[in-house]
């Protein structure tokens, strides 16, 4: 055994993991629709523990690798590997581990109408886990509160709630099988200006205490510059430019200055500095 490998003190570790980790690796991956190509030789990383934000014009395939990457549309080329697996390849087992350490916040929320907010959270439960009424409860109850939702709220129907309401149960229900990472989908979109800071500030707190490494496709500047680690920018049918939102406020590249460097962002830059 090499005698000179040793472990890192205890204080030294990352307290969730690698940072540099890659969890999800696209590679040349090429999606289209009845002859129509939306993304071609697409590649990207997201890191452990990362919030990336996902930006790009509207119709540029944002939600199409999304739900690539989730496995729920099929692609001409290309392999997309979480946690090391290719998905594609992978045995049923294997995916359902994968998939199980995937939560995702689709745009609009998407809870069931017809099933309350402790119901909601219990569906990834029931779906995946074997576990006692009893249990079930307490564990979605402790996920309510966790996206700082009252308990009151947990037998409340959709449609009793307010927007900001739906995006923290909806959170809720993406973080019910404690996920490794979290995909969402324009999640402040709809909300008011204090409403999407207040969420951002949670998703932040998340990340911090539960090492979660978050995908955020994202409009919102507010966003990118408080909360996003980095930036990935969907463009020309790839990502075309990432990096921190410092190396977004240098590009050159014509969308993304237009995007950055725009009025309210060069206002938010000036906030984030003073
Ligand atoms: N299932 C599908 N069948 C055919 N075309 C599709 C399908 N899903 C997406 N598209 C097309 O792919 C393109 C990219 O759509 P997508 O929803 O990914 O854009 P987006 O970048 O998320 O846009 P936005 O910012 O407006 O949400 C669009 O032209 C859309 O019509």
């Amino acid at each position: 055994m090499d005698q000179t490998v040793q472990e890192a003190p205890a204080e030294q570790q990352a307290p969730h993991g690698d940072p540099n980790e890659i969890i999800i690796e696209a590679r040349d991956v090429t999606v289209g629709f009845g002859g129509k190509t939306v993304l071609e030789h697409l590649n990207l990383d997201i890191r452990r523990g990362e919030i990336l934000g996902f930006v790009g014009p509207s119709g540029a395939g944002k939600s199409v690798l999304l739900r690539t990457i989730l496995g729920l549309n099929q692609k001409q080329e290309g392999t997309v590997k979480i946690f090391g697996t290719d998905i594609d390849n992978a045995s049923d087992e294997d995916k359902t581990r994968v998939d199980m350490r995937m939560g995702v916040l689709f745009q609009h929320g998407a809870l069931f109408s017809a099933l309350t907010v402790l119901e909601n959270v219990q569906v990834p439960m029931r779906e995946y886990l074997d576990l006692p009424k009893e249990l079930m409860d307490e564990l979605a109850m402790l996920k309510i509160e966790l996206v700082g939702l009252k308990r009151d709220a947990a037998n409340k129907f959709p449609s009793e709630l307010s927007g900001g309401m739906i995006k923290r149960a909806a959170l809720a229900r993406a973080l019910a099988l404690d996920p490794d990472v979290v995909f969402l989908d324009e999640p402040t979109s709809g909300l008011d200006p204090i409403g999407a800071a207040d969420f951002d500030e949670l998703v932040a707190k998340l990340r911090d205490t539960m090492g979660l490494t978050v995908y955020m496709v994202t409009h919102d500047l507010d966003s990118l510059f408080s909360v996003c680690d980095r930036v990935a920018v969907l463009g020309q049918k790839k990502v075309m430019v990432e990096g921190t939102i410092e190396e977004m406020l240098a590009s050159e590249e014509p969308w993304v200055k237009s995007y950055f460097r725009g009025k309210r962002a060069r206002q938010l830059d000036m906030e984030t500095r003073s």
